[in-house]
């Protein structure tokens, strides 16, 4: 995996992607174009069973901020929709940008949401790690969905308030009780996609299952995302925002639908 990271002023090195992955021809994110996306009567609805009690700690790794759970047994997992088999939560974390206007990984008709939530999942069933799953076609199944701006978000202001504890980089605060089912939109209609990664090691390990619906959060909760900080405590102060990869190739491609 060769990285050309191109020299660029006050982008956070991680985010100036390579520009292509030799051999690359499932990468992500990806833009949506609801019209190509075709129905598949055979998808299955997602379901979705979260222990709150999995939920271990909330912390800045320097390029997002990440709510960690327990998956050392099948406790928080999903299952159906476009899925062989059951996959465990490891985390969540989010994507955003300087302003309202962009920030989302992936797009729908070319339209950029302000923010994207990523559930990150693996498949315990077949491999015995997720390090290992991470290297695998069918190794992760990833829950994508939009934040638009809107209406105050009660659940997400859980988080929100964690968030001054973890301003700089590889600041951690415990986070006990969390039930990630309060940031998921009530419509179960989706979009679904081989991809991958969006952060190195950029593998094409990805199920993305992206909710169509997004969920509203209002002005206050997206500039608390933008407090956060690329850098460590002492160093000179990095903003963390316009933390998404750019959009990449769709190739030989196609995005299903699990609605008409
Ligand atoms: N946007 S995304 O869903 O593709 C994504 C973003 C960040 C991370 C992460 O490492 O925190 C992850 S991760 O938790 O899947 N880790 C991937 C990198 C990794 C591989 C092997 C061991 C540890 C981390 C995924
Ligand atoms: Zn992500």
């Amino acid at each position: 995996l060769i990285l050309r990271l191109l020299p660029s002023d006050g982008v956070h090195p991680l985010w100036q992607s390579p520009l292509t992955i030799p051999g690359g021809t499932r990468q992500s994110p990806i833009n949506i174009q609801w019209r190509d996306s075709v129905y598949d009567p055979v998808l299955k609805p997602l379901k979705i069973s979260y222990d709150p009690a999995t939920c271990l700690h909330i912390w800045n790794n320097g390029y997002s901020f990440l709510v960690e759970f327990d998956d050392s047994a099948d406790r928080s997992i999903i299952v159906g929709g476009p899925l062989e088999n059951q996959y465990r939560l490891k985390q969540f974390h989010f994507h955003w940008g300087a302003i309202n206007e962009w920030g989302s990984e992936h797009t729908v008709d070319s339209k950029f949401y302000p923010a994207e939530l990523h559930l990150v999942h693996w498949n315990a069933v077949v491999y015995p790690t997720f390090e290992e799953a991470v290297m695998e076609g069918d190794g992760l199944a990833v829950i994508g969905v939009f934040l638009k701006l809107g209406a105050h978000h009660e659940g997400l202001q859980t988080l929100v308030d964690a968030l001054p504890a973890i301003k700089h980089k590889d600041t951690v605060i415990e986070f006990d009780v969390f039930d990630p089912s309060c940031l998921l939109p009530p419509c179960p209609d989706y979009w679904t996609y081989a991809g991958s990664l969006t952060t190195p090691p950029l593998t094409e390990s990805v199920t993305w299952i992206i909710k169509k619906q997004p969920i509203e959060v209002d002005e206050n909760q997206l500039e608390a995302f933008r407090m956060l900080l690329f850098t460590s405590d002492g160093e000179e102060e990095k903003r963390m925002v316009d933390n998404f990869r750019p959009l990449q190739p769709l190739m030989n491609r196609t995005v299903r639908s699990s609605f008409q």
